[in-house]
């Protein structure tokens, strides 16, 4: 089998080519290897293309150059070893949850041995995001509100921060900001919505079989779906579900925060906006508690606790995709995440987003399953 080893050396803290030299190679040294070390964004993608039929690939670097690889040559058929080099490893922390006593080296191998003992490829799912005619494929995260604005300010402080921490200070920056929009959610073949009681997902009950899509009223605070993982850092499990009950096929998970739930909050006001910060904080700050903001609920005065009565702070819906209809005079509105790369929506326009709409053949060693 045909290998290429493909190392981002400007990804994550930049020991890429270093851990590959030490650690991979070592193991792929009775194997036929190619390697190439990236230069500039789309090397990755050119490399690739020249090649047929393409190898399998050994890629050291994070979740952003498996995006343009993904990008680029969807929807041929490929597999990919995952090296975590890069900042976040979102992909490799959802195959491979860390444990706090792991060693970091052996950590780091985990998709290479899968490869090594010949375990199957596990396929991966693609999230296609149509904005304007443009189709912005994503592996692990498609999102607007928070989530986008969080990306597209904590590009300005890569330099600065080249850690996760960049992300905290960008959600800093944005924690006042509603976003107002309609949302249809597309049904397969019906909406689902996680019901913390019975710990699982039920119909929505506006999801009948006559009229299965399930619309939403803004404003957001928070709109993201994933695929294929449970966590967007190592720590940071916002759809946990995903996880411990696994999805069926071209489906996405969708958390969503509206801050008009929140009983204590009536209405859009800088003071409203004010107050529900601390709030966004508890419900990001459960994702970093192993997803436990699933479970949070509202009291009648608004404060949020766990598994209460009351109103679930967030909405985790299982669906088949979904239209983003952001209101035009909202400008943070039409941003939209697909993997880190950022979007703008025109104005009077909006995005849709699909789960697998086309076949293609990309998969990933990962455990096994
Ligand atoms: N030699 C290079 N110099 C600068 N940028 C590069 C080089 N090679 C690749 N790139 C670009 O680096 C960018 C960042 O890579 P990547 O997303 O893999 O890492 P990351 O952002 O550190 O990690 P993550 O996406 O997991 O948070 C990609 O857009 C990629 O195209």
């Amino acid at each position: 089998m045909a290998l290429l080893a493909i190392i981002n050396p400007a990804c994550g803290n930049g020991d890429g080519p270093l851990f590959f030299a030490s650690h991979v190679l070592p193991l792929l040294a009775d194997r036929p290897l190619s390697v190439v070390h990236t230069t500039h964004t789309g090397h990755a993608q050119a490399v690739l293309a020249a090649i047929h039929p393409p190898p399998t690939l050994v890629l050291c670097s994070g979740d952003g150059t498996l995006h343009e690889i993904l990008s680029a040559l969807s929807p041929a058929a490929l597999s990919f070893v995952l090296v975590p080099c890069g900042t976040a490893n979102a992909l490799y922390a959802s195959l491979f949850p860390p444990s706090p006593d792991h060693d970091q080296v052996a950590y780091r191998l985990q998709s290479v041995r899968a490869f090594l003992r010949g375990a199957p490829p596990r396929p991966l799912s693609l999230a296609s995001t149509t904005i304007a005619g443009q189709v912005a494929l994503s592996s692990v995260v498609a999102s607007t509100s928070l989530h986008a604005s969080i990306l597209h300010h904590s590009e300005a402080l890569r330099q600065s921060h080249p850690g996760i921490e960049r992300f905290k200070i960008a959600a800093q920056q944005n924690s006042n900001k509603w976003y107002r929009a309609h949302v249809k959610l597309v049904p397969s073949p019906t909406v689902q919505i996680y019901d913390p009681k019975s710990d699982a997902f039920v119909p929505h009950p506006q999801s009948t079989s006559h009229s299965p899509a399930v619309h939403l009223d803004g404003p957001f605070v928070y709109f993201l779906s994933t695929v294929n993982v449970d966590r967007l850092e190592p720590q940071f499990t916002i759809s946990p579900l995903a996880r411990r009950i696994p999805p069926p096929p071209a489906t996405c998970d969708i958390v969503v925060l509206r801050p008009l739930r929140d009983p204590s909050t009536h209405q859009d006001t800088p003071q409203a906006r004010l107050a529900f910060v601390p709030k966004i904080w508890q419900v990001l700050g459960g994702a970093y508690q192993d997803g436990a903001h699933v479970r949070f609920t509202y009291t009648d005065d608004g404060q949020i606790v766990t598994d209460g009565d009351g109103p679930t702070v967030i909405e985790y819906f299982r669906c088949g995709g979904w239209e983003w209809y952001p209101d035009d005079q909202d400008q943070d509105a039409h941003l939209v995440c697909a993997d880190g790369t950022i979007f703008e929506i025109p104005k009077h326009d909006h995005a849709v987003c699909s789960i697998d709409p086309v076949p293609h053949g990309f998969s990933v060693y990962g455990n096994g399953k």
